[in-house]
């Protein structure tokens, strides 16, 4: 199989767990005889300098031109007082919105030789097995007007939460397929004992669940999700939420996993390429030694396998990889513990490159045979 892949590495630790998942997918298409082209583009803060602005026409025609994208992570105090058309994070939200990827899908699953890694306790997450969807392109991040002014010597600012019913359908369903495929129970996370726009989020919910009869639909109110996720998460199969609810949920659930260098992350549209990510920032704070875990961003190249080129086998074989080099006891330094091998980030990526050799030999696919 063929493929183009746009490759948007960013800023911080994006370049470095970028091209460790670059030579992941390389020895991919090496093992199982498929071709993939990667081209580069420029995103966030590194476009900022260069191009002038955060998101150059040019990636947008890359990645629209692209059959998958693959992003490390934007943004760095270098450009944290820049105004914000000229902020690294205006070209991520963008490109979401430019790609129309509506639907963002983090999948939060323990593995259980990290469950020590967690500041949770082991019988919490041992098991954990769920799927935020979180909505990517609306709400309050996209919502007109936003402005600040001056009243009265007041400083005045104004953000707004907007959505249309169609908007809310598409992530609604999306959160249905998925749970047809997965334990059959969506929760839908809102705060529509204040909000608007969460009565009627609740309301799409119930018609929609309509349509899914085999599926079992709770509403939750945010607050309470925030606390139910770490008090007792395997009650959750599909959250679905809107978006600024789904970027704090998100974070929050990667502990379950023991990292936030652990959570991969998908961004969908309804036809065009996905985009894949992982759910974690350019960590300016460990930028440039070699120490960021790249996990996520491996992971995330296996769901790219998985929902863009419908490569089912070769994503789990990614996975099992990852699992195998954990349960060896390598670790990150975010990840490490006692009698674990602290491992740097290259070294993390020979493991599993390694280990995908391993499995390739002992059971080669159909594709290699
Ligand atoms: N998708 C994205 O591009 C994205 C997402 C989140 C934040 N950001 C940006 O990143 C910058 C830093 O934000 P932040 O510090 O709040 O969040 P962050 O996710 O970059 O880092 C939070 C903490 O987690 C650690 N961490 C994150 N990823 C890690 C990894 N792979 N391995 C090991 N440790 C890891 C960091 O060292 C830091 O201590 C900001 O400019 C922010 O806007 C970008
Ligand atoms: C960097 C920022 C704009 C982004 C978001 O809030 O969506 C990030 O936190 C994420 O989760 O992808
Ligand atoms: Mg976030």
């Amino acid at each position: 199989m063929e493929k183009k892949i746009a490759v948007l590495p960013g800023d911080g630790i994006g370049k470095e767990i970028v091209a460790g998942a670059i030579e992941v997918l390389k020895v991919v298409a090496e093992e199982y005889n498929h071709q993939f082209i990667f081209e580069y583009g420029r995103l966030g803060g590194e476009a900022i300098d260069v191009d002038g602005t955060p998101l150059p026409q040019a990636t947008v025609d890359l990645c629209k031109d692209s059959d998958a994208i693959l992003l490390g992570a934007v943004g760095g105090p270098k450009w944290d007082q820049n105004t914000p058309a000229l902020r690294p994070e205006a070209g991520l939200l963008a490109i979401r919105k430019e790609l129309g990827l509506f639907a963002n899908l983090r999948p939060v699953q323990a593995i259980s030789s990290l469950t020590d890694a967690s500041t949770l306790k082991k019988e919490v997450i041992d098991g954990v097995d769920l799927m935020i969807v979180r909505e990517l392109t609306g709400g309050i991040y996209f919502g007109s007007p936003r402005e600040r002014r001056e009243e009265n010597g007041q400083r005045m600012v104004v953000d707004t939460l907007s959505y249309t019913n169609e908007e809310i359908e598409r992530i609604i369903r999306k959160a249905f397929e998925l749970a047809m495929i997965r334990n059959k129970k969506v929760t839908s996370v809102d705060k529509a004992n204040v909000l608007e726009s969460s009565r009627v989020w609740r309301e799409i919910a119930n018609e929609v669940a309509k349509d899914f009869p085999e599926v079992e639909l709770e509403h939750m109110l945010v607050d309470n999700a925030a606390m139910q996720l770490i008090r007792a998460p395997k009650q959750f199969d599909v959250m679905v939420t809107e978006n600024m609810f789904g970027d704090i949920l998100s974070d929050e659930a990667s502990m379950l996993t023991g990292s936030l260098g652990m959570l991969s992350s998908a961004s969908l549209s309804a036809n065009g390429p996905g985009l894949y990510e992982p759910a974690h920032g350019s960590a300016p704070d460990i930028a440039g030694q070699n120490k960021a875990n790249p996990l996520a961003t491996i992971l995330s190249t296996a769901m790219m396998l998985k929902y863009s080129f419908n490569l089912i086998e070769e994503g789990n074989v990614i996975e099992e990889a990852v699992n195998r080099v954990l349960e060896k006891g390598y670790r990150t330094a975010d990840i490490s513990e006692e009698n674990t091998k602290l491992t740097s980030t290259t070294e993390m990526v020979e493991q599993v490159i390694n280990e995908i050799k391993e499995i390739s030999k002992a059971k080669p696919m159909p594709a290699k045979a």
